[in-house]
């Protein structure tokens, strides 16, 4: 039962005001202080109920549905919010309390939301509120004094109170005791005067540990010691505080009554090491005359499981099958999959079971590695199970005329159908974890993802255009007799229109202009180190250059002229274009084609993924092994690109790791919101696997809301508006105070773009970025101007590589390759030094290659 007081916490980050009132179960949030994200229920102790005050603010329908489905308990909301939220919108009452006038109308009094009064009521409006139901009904009326609360306790309405106006002690003057409001409404039948007391373990496993007796006095001593504090049956005039001599102390988690408060519950912590029963120190008192430990105690099921997996996790023997669980991440990722795959397949009740079991221990085995407890996994199972559905604005049935047509069955639930990306506030308080998840992308495991390309290359590597056809049609769902095209390009696979052209030729222009200018100003630069001595550098293009052009969820044209331009004006010899044909028609895009054959491509491979990856760096029968891999791809393509650039076989580099796109923006109040919008849209609709993230700086609280609004707008006309809501889901909003604080979080993520859309965004490049593979300055500097016409390159950095790599740059096609040309004036300079240094590390030949020319210039 209820225990009678609600405190109100004024900031859910005082952890411990919140930790001091667990006792009593329960506490009350106000909305407008902080934002509730998905996991912010998991940051209170699991004993604590955690209900919201909206009863002073505006929130609407959908703010509710979000709060609720968050994990709050209940919402406490105003008189006017109810037809809303319970009658129109159809959310639980149960999940409300109604904050109200003395007379609640008799629609009201028909729902099953608890009320809360605000002002002092008479016995009678109480029993009209409580007699319609079995109801909480809470007091919210201010200058609260004790009497008044011990009052209304005994009358089964539960006063709201401030927690800086409550105490744990039995009396502390100008506070109320929650402690004398709780032994004021108990009552006994006992002669004694005692109160009958179960003490029990805490979730999962709530074992009994025995039955003992409190008075009002051990009750009093209990909730301000935060412990195990008894009554004394022989001893009446002695507390039994458990454990002040053995140790066996028990940290006191909850108190709660029984339905007719005769019976009281404490949830307790045992301390490790120690039982409750008097007879061997059994952990509990329920046991067969057997000895009972802790261990033990956990009975049989999950939670026994639970616990059995961390002592295992904290002190295996060495072999034991956990153990070799525990330290073998891809043999344990395998067992999970193959159980799952066993499960799916069982189909008799005994198979189902046996499977299911197995799956169980292989996923708490993760969990207990991963340091998260079957009570961690409860808690958010609870959530779920609270999670409410709005009436989608149908009319009520009772409305509905008879004759219409039944409604077709909804569709299955979009993903994050707000188009929401859950939003972090960052000041002292917050938690670094959160920020640190929030600014990971969502890549899988290289290990992962090398244990399905792995078999790929080395078939590739075997096959060579055997397996490129066989993996075109297994992954592109595309049949090819031969999967090379040689140049010259057929001109009816390159056909399209003029304004293509058009845009082709200004982008290739753009990009040209860009990246010439980043060719060395002379042919050879020489300088002179020491008299005599002269030292040079001179570029030559990397000649056989293989350039993927991905083409997986859309096909990317752009990315064959930002691959291509730069290796025609760094001079490559030979340029080999990869890419998957479309599905659709089994060919390759014709923009492709014709951007291939303006840069003078020799052979286009018709393959995607790491089979492509794979045929331009070993070469087959009909490609040309490549020197270098250039461009952008899924994580197959990057993991591929990474495993030919450490095989010395393959004797070939690659770009950088450019995988699923992904944008950092930094806003201002100054911004637009449809601007900032646009660009975080632009990159999420690349794939699930992109991230967007938003940092503003001293936003308003109407500012981001104009951001969210205007991100939903747009986000719900997307033609790739799935993709975009599952990439949202994975993004983040970061609400920081100051332009300092944006651009240090942004150079730890080190985005792949960077866009500023701040006051004076000019004045912060370059002096404030240290990370980032392409900035976009100002609101009229889209994204997409740099992924097509502009002229920088759009091939960059993802994942944070932005940290040491730079984009695709001229450079990139190019090695430099020194020389030096040293006179008998440059002898004399540094002959000396290299003859001492030859000698320190014991290379003679070395030091003679310098002694035998000095000597005979007669310089030594
Ligand atoms: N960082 C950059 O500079 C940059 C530039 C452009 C695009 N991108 C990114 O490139 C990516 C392109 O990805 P995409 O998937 O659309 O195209 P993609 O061409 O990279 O990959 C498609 C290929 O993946 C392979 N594949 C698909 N499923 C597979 C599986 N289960 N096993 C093995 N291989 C499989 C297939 O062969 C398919 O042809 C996007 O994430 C986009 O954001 C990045
Ligand atoms: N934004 C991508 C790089 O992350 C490139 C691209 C190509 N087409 C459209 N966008
Ligand atoms: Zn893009």
């Amino acid at each position: 039962m209820t225990f009678p007081v609600l405190p109100v916490i004024s900031s859910p980050a005082d952890k411990a005001e919140i930790e001091k009132f667990s006792v009593v179960g329960k506490i009350l949030l106000p909305v407008d202080s902080f934002k509730i994200s998905k996991h912010f229920i998991n940051q209170f102790p699991h004993s604590i109920d955690v209900d919201v005050d909206a009863s002073q603010s505006d929130i609407n329908v959908d703010q509710a549905v979000e709060l609720l489905n968050h994990g709050i308990k209940k919402l406490l909301i105003k008189e006017s919010q109810v037809e809303d939220f319970i009658e129109s919108a159809g959310l639980p009452s149960y999940r409300f309390i109604v904050r109200t006038s003395t007379s609640p109308t008799d629609k009201l009094l028909a729902t099953k939301a608890a009320f809360a009064v605000d002002s002092e009521i008479s016995q009678d409006t109480y029993k009209q509120l409580s007699s319609s139901g079995n109801r909480e009904i809470y007091y919210i009326g201010s200058s609260i004094t004790q009497d008044l609360a011990n009052k209304l306790a005994a009358l089964g309405i539960v006063p709201i109170i401030e927690s800086s106006n409550l105490s744990t002690k039995a009396s502390e003057s100008g506070k109320i005791s929650i402690s004398s409001l709780f032994t004021s409404t108990l009552t006994t039948d006992r002669p004694d005067g005692l109160f009958t007391t179960l003490i029990t373990t805490p979730a999962p496993a709530y074992t009994a540990l025995g039955v003992v007796y409190s008075s009002i006095d051990s009750i009093h001593a209990a909730i301000a010691e935060g412990e195990g504090v008894y009554q004394s049956r022989k001893r009446r005039d002695e507390l039994w505080y458990k454990g002040k001599t053995s140790g066996a102390t028990q940290k006191l988690i909850k108190l709660e009554k029984d339905c007719d408060s005769d019976l009281i519950k404490f949830i307790v912590e045992p301390r490790e090491g120690y039982g409750f029963c008097h007879l061997d120190n059994n952990f509990t008192c329920f046991h067969d005359g057997e000895l009972v430990t802790k261990d033990e105690s956990y009975g049989s099921g999950l939670a026994k499981l639970d616990n059995t997996l961390v002592q295992r996790f904290n002190n295996a023997p060495e072999g034991s099958y956990t153990k070799r669980l525990f330290n073998d991440e891809s043999l344990l990722t395998a067992k999970l999959k193959e159980e799952l795959d066993e499960l799916i397949e069982a189909e008799s009740k005994e198979e189902v079971s046996w499977e299911a079991a197995d799956l169980f221990y292989f996923a708490m085995v993760m969990c207990i590695k991963k340091g998260v407890r079957l009570a961690d996994i409860e808690r958010n199972l609870d959530i779920k199970s609270g999670k409410v559905t709005r009436r989608k604005g149908d009319a009520k049935p009772a409305y509905l005329k008879k004759e219409e047509p039944a409604a077709p069955a909804p569709k299955p639930e979009p993903i994050n159908p707000e188009y929401k990306m859950e939003t972090i506030v960052l000041n002292e308080k917050t938690d670094p974890k959160l920020v640190e998840k929030a600014l990971t992308r969502p890549v899988q495991r290289t290990s992962d993802i090398m244990k399905l390309v792995l078999p790929i290359i080395e078939k590739v590597q075997k096959e060579g255009n055997k397996a490129l056809i066989e993996l075109t049609e297994k992954f592109d769902g595309v049949k090819l007799n031969d999967p090379v095209l040689k140049a010259p390009f057929p001109k009816e696979l390159m056909e399209i229109s003029d304004d293509m052209k058009e845009a082709i030729d200004i982008s290739i222009s753009n990009i040209e202009k860009f990246h010439a200018a980043q060719l060395p100003k002379e042919k050879i630069t020489t300088i002179e180190t020491s008299p005599g001595v002269y030292c040079s550098r001179f570029a030559k293009p990397i000649e056989n250059v293989g350039l993927y052009v991905p083409g997986g969820t859309a096909v990317l044209p752009s990315t064959a002229m930002m691959l291509g331009v730069p290796a025609k004006v760094a001079g490559c010899s030979n340029i080999v274009i990869a890419s998957p044909p479309a599905r659709a028609t089994g060919k390759l895009t014709p923009e492709v084609v014709y951007v291939a054959h303006k840069l003078g491509a020799s052979s286009i491979v018709m393959a995607g993924g790491a089979q492509a990856v794979t045929a331009m760096a070993y070469g087959t029968e009909s490609i040309v092994k490549c020197d270098k891999i250039l461009g952008p791809g899924n994580q197959f393509v990057t993991a591929a690109k990474m495993y030919v650039q450490n095989d010395t076989q393959a004797l070939c580099s690659i770009d950088m790791p450019a995988g699923p796109s992904e944008v950092l923006v930094i806003a201002d109040n100054d911004a637009d919101a449809d601007f900032v919008a646009s660009d975080l849209l632009s990159q999420a609709e690349h794939g699930i696997d992109s991230q967007v993230i938003l940092i503003g700086v001293n936003l308003t609280d109407a500012k981001l809301k104009e951001f969210e609004l205007a991100v939903r707008k747009q986000a719900e006309v997307l033609p790739r508006k799935e993709i975009v809501a599952k990439c949202l889901q994975h993004s983040y909003s970061l609400l920081v105070d100051s332009y300092d604080e944006a651009f240090k979080l942004s150079n730890s993520y080190a985005p792949e773009h960077l866009i500023l859309q701040i006051k004076d965004a000019k004045s912060y490049v370059p002096d404030y970025i240290q990370n980032a593979g392409s900035v976009f300055v100002g609101g009229l500097s889209p994204e997409s101007c740099g992924d097509y016409s502009s002229g920088t390159n759009h091939t960059l950095p993802t994942y944070g590589y932005a940290r040491q790599y730079s984009g695709v740059n001229t450079g990139t096609f190019q090695k430099f390759i020194t020389s030096q040309n040293v006179t008998e004036e440059g002898l004399k300079s540094i002959g000396k030094a290299v003859m001492t240094l030859a000698a320190v590390e014991g290379l003679e030949a070395h030091r003679n290659a310098v002694q035998v020319r000095m000597e005979k210039l007669g310089l030594l």
